[in-house]
């Protein structure tokens, strides 16, 4: 492991309750990291792993040791999702604030996901979930990741922040996990300690306040911002969260406390934070801190849109033996069917008119004539109607059907049905007469043989 850089350590020897010998020794060897997962309550399914639950988070729990996910078929199945312990602590900002009923979220800096599956989980399929994620590349991973969770109340854009100054006081809550100098992380990636320093720290300050003038005006008066970031620094921390209330009209929330958390208040505004150091708590380092708009911010009128894509009977009567018979709005783009839930359609037609969308709600599948080609995320979601076939298979044939191999199953049915896992759909496939066609996607297929 890299030395840490000097200048670092003073700054936070200066900091209250940092104990910089526990600190040190945390980082002093390359021990085995803490893995952690966090469980789908959508997808309870019995994981094959022993832990010790997460304090902060009930669907939270550390393993003993690193499993290979990849061979894991309730992994591909959406069952749970490995995230890094300190992040979970989300939750807690999520349960204190008290959001109204059918909240509007936005998770600004989403990719690949952990925030976002973990705040689909807390809104229990209520609402609706706007994910986005700046940059280009990262986006399909946050898409994949969230069609594997299932809830259908979930929309992923590729916008930069300040597209969202199109939408104002459109959300409730806006979490901004954003982009930073990466201290939180050295243990994980000590090659990251190399790159770090202060002229870093101060650009990713004044990115960080960017981002959030930005995405300021879409929050409703009255609204949640929770702010994080994986860096130590109090410039990207404490410091932008007086920024913040210098500029904005904002007050602080507290959050509660637990073991080894470190609750801190800036120095300008006494606005409280909370500090995650490895060697106090069991996780990577982070900070988060969670505020109210107490400014007014005008809404843009509700302009009832055209809605030109609503599915008509045919498409609705295709779609019957399907999907779960829910409240649900069904559109069609091109041949392309998709569900999207009624409550917050009129909403989608809005954001669709100024975001880039990536993900909107359940893509159902392509429609040819009269049949369904059934797509990837019908499968995964929570939308699959019962009756749709279900072709139970062992681990071996499931990691077979992962890797898009040929599989054989002793199945009487013809056409189309689901590969399941432990009762969990892994993905499609199309029973022929001497034959079974695999549908799982080519690019999400398993590439190592071990
Ligand atoms: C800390 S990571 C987010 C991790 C994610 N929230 C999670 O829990 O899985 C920060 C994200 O911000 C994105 N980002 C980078 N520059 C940005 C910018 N200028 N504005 C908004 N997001 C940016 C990065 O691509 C990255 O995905």
């Amino acid at each position: 492991m890299p030395q840490l850089p000097g200048s670092l350590i003073e700054q936070l020897k200066d900091l209250p309750h940092f104990n910089a010998s526990a600190f040190l020794a945390a980082h002093e060897v390359e021990a085995s990291p803490i893995v952690s997962i966090r469980s789908n309550p959508f997808k309870p399914a019995s994981l094959p792993f022993q832990g010790t639950p997460i304090t902060w988070n009930a669907e939270g729990l550390y393993l003993a040791h690193r499993p290979s996910f990849t061979f894991d078929p309730l992994f591909h199945a959406g069952c749970y999702y490995v995230q890094e312990a300190s992040s979970m602590f989300l939750r807690q900002a999520l349960e204190t604030i008290g959001l109204p009923a059918q909240p509007i979220v936005l998770d600004l800096c989403a990719a690949p996901g952990g925030k976002s599956t973990l705040i689909s989980s807390f809104l229990q399929q209520e609402g609706l979930l706007v994910a986005n994620e700046i940059i280009k590349t990262r986006v399909n991973v946050l898409a994949d990741n969230l069609d594997k969770w299932g809830p259908a109340n979930t929309i992923v854009t590729n916008n930069d922040p300040r597209d969202f100054s199109r939408l104002p006081a459109c959300f409730d809550l806006i979490v901004a996990d954003a982009p930073c100098s990466g201290s939180g992380m050295f243990r994980k990636d000590p090659a990251a300690i190399n790159e770090w320093s202060e002229d870093n720290v101060r650009l990713c300050s004044q990115r960080q306040q960017r981002i959030l003038a930005d995405v300021y005006p879409a929050l409703k008066q009255g609204g949640w911002l929770i702010y994080s970031t994986c860096s130590y620094s109090e410039a990207e921390n404490e410091q932008v969260v007086d920024w913040l209330m210098d500029t904005f009209s904002m007050e602080s929330i507290r959050l509660p406390q637990f073991q080894g958390i470190v609750e801190t208040t800036s120095a300008k505004k006494g606005a409280f934070g909370y500090r995650f150091y490895p060697g106090a708590v069991p996780g990577e380092g982070f900070f988060i801190a969670c505020l109210r708009k107490t400014g007014e911010e005008n809404s843009r009128s509700n302009r009832k849109q055209t809605d030109r894509s609503a599915a008509g009977k045919p498409d609705r009567d295709l779609l019957k033996p399907w999907i779960k018979n829910e409240k649900l709005q069904v559109f069609r783009f091109n041949d392309d069917l998709y569900a999207f839930p009624e409550e917050h359609y009129s909403l989608f037609q809005q954001l669709r008119q100024s975001l880039y969308i990536k993900k909107s709600g359940v893509k159902l599948g392509r429609t040819a004539g009269r049949d369904l080609l059934p797509d990837h995320q019908l499968g995964l979601s929570l939308l699959a109607a019962p009756g749709i076939p279900r072709f139970a298979v062992d681990k071996e044939t499931a990691l077979e059907y992962l890797r898009r191999n040929d599989i054989s199953l002793q199945i009487n049915e013809r056409g189309w049905g689901l590969v399941t896992y432990d009762g969990y759909p892994l993905g499609w496939v199309k029973a022929l007469p001497n034959r079974v066609n695999n549908y799982f996607p080519k690019e999400l297929r398993i590439l190592r043989q071990s």
